[in-house]
């Protein structure tokens, strides 16, 4: 027998044939007509998963979502517009920042003497004799080299896990400012992240212990200072005084071969706006609990002041499941690395993306 019988047929094929029974196993189609119904489901999955892929690249041609996702990186020099990122800055900051000097100056502290609201690191209440100090043997410029410049292209290097094996070292070198944070190598990662440093932030407790190493003879080494003690450090390390070993979270080094000339202090008013601006944070905190940016988001904050183009590489952190992926491009070391740091992580990811919606920023790597 070819077919089974009408009464032998299992509910399933009988749901398989449909409820209209006119399609007896006997006739010459039957074979036929039932590879056209599971051919129909086919073509109807292929269909479904045609529209998907065509509504995800759609969307993924969008603008914004482009820019979100990935910046292609070109050849040629981007165009820069003079002012461009002040205007935007403007937007998120407001007009008074454009004021502020990017640098502390000896005259601010020394004839006139600038009352600050805060303490530090949102301002520089209650450390002014530490600072003056520190100032007398310090600079305040900005180089000739960057002055001069008629458009200034910046680049912000973050620490990031994502920049391994980027290859984006070439594209990083071209940038007329390139500014990096903490003791992130370049030495053997060139071709990831360049060999250029214009700007280098750094606190005592990440300054890294070989400073000649992984930076150029004019890079500028802006201390960002949280506390009285990381003024006082400084002034032990260029003075050669008396080094203190009390006070610091991790030892910072005691000696340190540096030009007193490569110096610069950077303006804590950048710390507090973008504390407040960026991330909401409360600016007179208890002692006890201290949210504070990283020292990433300051630069960006920094470069939208000082450039008029600003572009960022290396940001973003894994998600906070995430306990294996390793967070920098030089080390092996997870999120668990940051607890207790007083960063916010996630609401940074919020407020880097807002600057990349609305153009302020640009990203040469995912985010
Ligand atoms: C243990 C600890 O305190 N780690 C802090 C380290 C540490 O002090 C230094 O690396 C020196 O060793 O410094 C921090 O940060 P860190 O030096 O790791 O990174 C510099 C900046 O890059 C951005 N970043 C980094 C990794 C990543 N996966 N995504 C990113 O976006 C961030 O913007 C970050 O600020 C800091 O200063 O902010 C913040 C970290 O919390
Ligand atoms: C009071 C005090 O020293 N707190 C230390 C924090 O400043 C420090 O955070 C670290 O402080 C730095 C400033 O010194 C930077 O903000 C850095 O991003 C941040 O991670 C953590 C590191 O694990 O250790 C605490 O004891």
């Amino acid at each position: 027998m070819l077919y089974p019988t009408n009464a032998s047929v299992s509910l399933g094929q009988q749901v398989a044939r449909g409820s209209r029974d006119d399609t007896s196993p006997q006739e010459p189609f039957y074979l036929l007509r039932n590879m056209t119904s599971k051919s129909h489901w086919k073509l109807l999955a292929l269909a479904l998963v045609l529209v998907v892929v065509m509504v995800w690249y759609s969307i993924s041609r969008e603008d914004r979502y482009i820019e979100f996702f990935y910046f292609p990186v070109s050849e040629k020099k981007e165009p820069c517009f003079q002012g461009e990122a002040e205007r935007q800055a403007s937007k998120i900051f407001g007009n008074h920042s454009r004021e502020q000097p990017i640098f502390l100056q000896l005259k601010d502290y020394f004839w006139v003497k600038t009352p600050s609201a805060y303490e530090l690191p949102f301002g520089t209440k209650g450390s002014e004799d530490l600072l003056l100090r520190v100032l007398a043997i310090t600079s305040y410029s900005i180089p000739e080299s960057i002055q001069s410049l008629e458009c200034r292209r910046c680049v912000v290097v973050g620490n990031g896990h994502r920049l391994k094996n980027s290859s984006l070292g070439g594209v990083i070198n071209k940038y007329d400012v390139v500014i990096r944070l903490n003791n992130a190598p370049v030495a053997g990662y060139e071709g990831d992240v360049g060999s250029k440093t214009t700007i280098r932030l750094f606190y005592p407790e990440s300054a890294h212990f070989d400073p000649k190493i992984e930076n150029n003879p004019d890079t500028l080494l802006v201390l960002v200072a949280f506390k009285a003690m990381d003024f006082h450090w400084i002034e032990t390390i260029l003075s050669d005084k008396k080094r203190v070993r009390k006070g610091f979270w991790k030892q910072p080094p005691l000696i340190w071969d540096v030009n007193p000339k490569q110096i610069r202090i950077l303006n804590p008013f950048f710390m507090e706006i973008a504390a407040d601006k960026l991330l909401s944070l409360p600016i007179q905190q208890p002692r006890k609990i201290k949210q504070k940016p990283t020292t990433g988001l300051l630069a960006i904050t920094l470069a939208l002041h000082l450039c008029d183009l600003v572009h960022i590489a290396g940001f973003g952190y894994p998600d906070a499941y995430n306990k294996k992926q390793t967070i920098h491009y030089y080390e092996q070391i997870t999120l668990k690395s940051m607890a207790g740091s007083g960063h916010n992580v996630s609401q940074e990811a919020v407020a880097i993306k807002r600057m990349l919606e609305m153009g302020a920023v640009k990203n040469l790597t995912y985010f």
